[in-house]
């Protein structure tokens, strides 16, 4: 559905998004996420077509759409975009709203588009109903079914959540999904929320400054981060330091941690030839409270999180080797406590240190 191969965008010669490649499949859902700045808005704009490419092709359903010298202007690209602010003409009311792109050709068959969009996006009954009487998520929805009318073959979302409340947003997000999933329409998100890129996407890609460092599912951002970077972005965790300790037998190459000794894969060892430290990731679910483990950790900080405890505790008492632990919140230990855990990583991620 979506390509892009290799684009750079610039401001006044000035690089702001660099050889970013990707590509969304027909009926998937994307997500740009990132720190502020870091070239979101402007690819999405790009693939709009509000913007040039200074480097690279976009092409839509095979065809390019923009390259160094290709322009095709936004109205024939089959791009509807979602705005940030929603965009709701304030005159109209929401049938009119949503009719408002629609070029069909009887009064009757655009009201039935109209009333077919309204039960899509769950709000039968609003068509009369001025936008300014809406909550923000109605509204939300009202500029989704607008953006829908048309059935563009893609749909760009900038940040689509960012003006509602922090606990409508994840609903929202998955409702969302629900009713692109439905429509079978291909989407693509912009957000720096990694919770609404959770709720919606399926693919997401992680930019810093410019540079897509990562495009892939929330589970592999998660487990498989490519660099420190996006494991710092995404989730929670910490960098335990370790060393390698090579034997007589060169093909025995271990890990040594604060939480124990790792044996490496080979393609970990080719990965790391030279290198004497590593930082392991270490996430919260990689560290289980179990008050029966003879391994214990001091408690250095914690975090009421409602069902859960969010521990940061020091290994072998050394503030600098810390982890952290999602503790059923019934365990309720003190600052300056010992507790019991265990290591439950089911695949070591490492970088240099
Ligand atoms: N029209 C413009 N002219 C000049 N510089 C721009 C323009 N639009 C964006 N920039 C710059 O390009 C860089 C990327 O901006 P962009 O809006 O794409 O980032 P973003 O990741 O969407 O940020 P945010 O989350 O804050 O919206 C920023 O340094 C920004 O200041």
């Amino acid at each position: 559905m979506l390509d892009l191969n290799n684009i750079s965008i610039a401001y006044d010669n000035k690089t702001v998004v660099n050889e970013v490649t990707f590509s969304l499949n027909s009926g998937e859902i994307g997500c740009l996420l990132g720190p502020s700045g870091c070239g979101k808005t402007s690819i999405l704009r790009a693939i709009a077509g509000f913007e040039p490419v200074t480097r690279g092709e976009i092409a839509l359903r095979g065809a390019q759409v923009a390259s160094v010298d290709t322009h095709i202007a936004p109205d024939k690209r089959k791009v509807a975009v979602v705005f940030q602010d929603f965009a709701l003409f304030p005159h109209l009311n929401v049938a009119q709203n949503i009719a408002f792109g629609l070029h069909l050709s009887s009064a009757k068959e655009k009201a039935q588009r109209v009333d077919e969009l309204l039960s899509l996006v769950g709000l039968p009954d609003i068509g009369e109903r001025f936008t300014h009487a809406l909550s923000g998520g109605q509204q939300q929805r009202v500029a989704l079914a607008r953006a829908l009318a048309v059935r563009p073959d893609l749909l760009l979302l900038d940040e689509p959540f960012s003006s509602l409340d922090a606990e409508l947003r994840e609903d929202l997000a998955q409702d969302i999904r629900r009713i692109l999933k439905r429509a079978g329409t291909s989407a693509l998100l912009v957000t720096h929320d990694q919770h609404e890129a959770f709720a919606m996407a399926d693919k997401i890609g992680v930019l810093n400054a410019g540079h897509l460092l990562q495009w892939a599912t929330a589970y592999q951002l998660y487990h498989r981060p490519v660099d420190k970077f996006v494991a710092g972005f995404i989730g929670q965790g910490t960098l335990l330091p370790g060393q390698i300790m090579v034997t007589d037998n060169t093909d025995d190459i271990h890990l040594k941690t604060k939480l124990g000794v790792f044996s490496l894969t080979q393609e970990q060892i080719v990965q790391f030839a030279g290198a004497t430290h590593i930082d392991v990731l270490v996430r919260p679910d990689d560290i289980v409270h179990d008050d029966n483990s003879p391994n214990v950790a001091l408690v250095m900080a914690r975090a009421f999180k409602g069902a859960h405890i969010l521990y940061e505790l020091a290994l072998h008492d050394d503030p600098t080797a810390t982890v952290l632990c999602l503790a059923p919140s019934h365990h309720d230990h003190a600052l300056g406590e010992r507790i019991g855990i265990r290591l439950d990583l089911k695949h070591l991620v490492m970088f240099s240190a």
